[in-house]
């Protein structure tokens, strides 16, 4: 494997606190000195720190009582010969041995040191090495105290590792944390800078890679990690790109949707969107007949199946040309812009022999009619797409403050693949198997935009079906395209300039992108 293939490998890794205490003991045990690490990653982050275009020249150091406390230490120190004011808060009576070490050490240069937040003087940064990974419990009096007062600064805050404060498994606070601008999070991702509830916490992440061996990784987090992180990497893999030259309609998939009422039109143009920028071969979408000319304006391409309607203008019943049948379709997706009148075709939908979404009020039908636990008998996979209330719904014994738990609990007990949407969206199948998207955008949580994410993966999945590809690495596939084009759209329009009709439109762009980056790196 090249130097590029395993940097990829490793943004996808994510580790619990125990799982790094575990790999880094296999470092330690093979020869790595301790101090020869800690020095290793506090140079990396100072470099890091150095190639950033800080304002002022004045940092405060926050140093805590274990090893991150030594980083901490360590970047103060090279900040210190580099010309900066540096000066180190240190309030703990005490230290860890080595963090005793660097801070000795640095008293020795004459940098200065305070062990009263009041004393510190004012700075233009701060980088925190409160704590680390080694967190174990509250923090609270005189350390809560000046964690609460360094927030109120609003001066930029480099946390390492992870903002101090922060439980490293499922990002809560514990008695209160730093907040920071901007974290570094060491060697691998940590499940706690992934969690939602941490968001307001990490600012910037990224990934401080200190040449962890693979076989270390390897053998604590196995050879295929349960948790990972979504990256470009994987839907570069994933896509149906490039497409095969001697390519026929036919053969890139037949994706239904069954969505739209008289009362929710929109929703089933935006899915339809989302699907045409899919690259789908033949999209054919079951509506209400009274909206079937306003779906066939939009979206000229595709085949618009209108269907006999209730007095409200919801589907009553699903009528398909010809011979056709559900299993005709390469997959189906059911649900947005449906209203909760449609509970016969969620049934019938739910016996059909291929792959499945159910969305939006395909979800609130599911969850009326309190039989989730039958999609363990469908013989083709099942994706359910629910936003945190339809979650609840669904499942109301299921706990979500840990996401990445909730969702590996929702998905053994359906036998589907599972995702919860939301900043930081969750996937998981059967077997535990967890994607995490770490990018996306507050533009993203506006509607109509998971219509278009549902058209977006049915087209996705329409394509990919009949090749090896694990339905999960797909839905996360999907869910990183769609976030990617929100990122995208944003930037360029504003965070208030990404509606779903917008974001649709950015979608190829994205791709486009890719292959530009593809191309860049050979
Ligand atoms: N991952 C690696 O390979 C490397 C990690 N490094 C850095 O080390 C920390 C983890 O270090 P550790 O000493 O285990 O833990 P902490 O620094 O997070 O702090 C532990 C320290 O704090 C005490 N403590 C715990 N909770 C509290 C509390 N609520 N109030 C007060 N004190 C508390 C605890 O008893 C310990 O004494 C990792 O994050 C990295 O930054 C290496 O330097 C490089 C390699
Ligand atoms: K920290």
């Amino acid at each position: 494997m090249n130097n590029q293939d395993l940097k990829h490998l490793k943004e996808i890794f994510v580790v619990t606190a125990a799982q790094m205490r575990d790999v880094e003991s296999r470092i330690f045990a093979a020869g790595m000195p301790i101090p020869a690490l800690m020095e290793k990653v506090g140079r990396l982050i100072c470099d890091r720190l150095l190639s950033m275009t800080l304002k002022g020249s004045s940092v405060g150091i926050l140093a805590g009582p274990g090893h991150n406390g030594g980083d901490a230490l360590v970047v103060g120190r090279e900040l210190h010969f580099r010309g900066y004011n540096v000066w180190i808060y240190q309030p703990f009576g005490q230290l860890k041995e080595l963090t005793n070490q660097h801070f000795y050490y640095a008293q020795s240069l004459g940098i200065p040191c305070f062990s009263q937040l009041a004393e510190l003087p004012d700075c233009d940064f701060l980088v925190d090495g409160l704590f680390g990974f080694g967190l174990e419990r509250e923090i609270t009096g005189n350390i809560a105290e000046a964690i609460n007062h360094l927030n109120l600064w609003n001066k930029p805050i480099f946390s390492i590792d992870l903002p101090s404060g922060i439980h490293t498994d499922t990002g809560a606070v514990l008695g209160t944390a730093i907040c920071a601008s901007h974290t570094f999070c060491l060697g691998l991702w940590k499940q706690g800078l992934l969690q939602e509830q941490a968001i307001q916490y990490t600012g910037e992440t990224e990934l401080i890679d200190f040449d962890i061996p693979l076989a270390d990784i390897q053998a604590v987090l196995g050879e295929i990690p349960t948790i990972k992180r979504i990256t470009q990497n994987l839907v570069v893999n994933t896509l149906p790109l490039p497409l095969s030259p001697i390519l026929h309609k036919y053969k890139s998939g037949h994706l239904l949707l069954i969505c739209g009422s008289k009362r929710y039109a929109g929703g089933a143009i935006l899915t339809g969107l989302g699907a045409r920028a899919s690259g789908i071969g033949m999209l054919s979408i079951a509506v209400p007949e009274s909206i079937k000319p306003l779906l066939v304006s939009h979206l000229p391409e595709a085949l618009i199946i209108g269907c006999p309607e209730t007095n409200n203008g919801a589907i009553s019943h699903l009528q398909l040309p010809g011979e056709t049948t559900l299993n005709s379709f390469t997959v189906i997706a059911c649900g947005p812009g449906l209203t909760t009148e449609v509970t016969p075709i969620v049934e019938q939908v739910m016996k059909s022999e291929v792959p499945l979404i159910l969305d939006a009020d395909a979800l609130n039908i599911l969850a009326q009619l309190g039989t989730i636990t039958s999609l363990k008998n469908r013989h083709q996979p099942t994706i359910l797409t629910p936003h945190g209330g339809e979650f609840h719904r669904l499942f109301p014994e299921i706990d979500i403050t840990n996401r990445v738990k909730g969702v590996q609990t929702a998905a053994s007990q359906t036998g589907a693949i599972v995702l919860l949407k939301g900043a930081r969206t969750a996937i998981a199948n059967e077997q535990g198997v967890t994607w995490v998207n770490s990018e996306s955008t507050p533009a993203l949580a506006r509607g109509g935009s998971g219509d278009v994410l549902t058209g977006l993966m049915g087209g996705i999945l329409g394509q990919v079906v009949n090749r090896q590809v694990n339905m999960e690495d797909v839905v996360a596939t999907a869910v990183w395209w769609h976030s990617q084009a929100g990122i995208l759209a944003a930037k360029e329009r504003t965070e208030l300039g990404v509606d779903a009709f917008t974001l649709t439109q950015y979608l190829s762009r994205v791709l486009a992108q890719i292959q530009t980056d593809e191309i860049c790196m050979g």
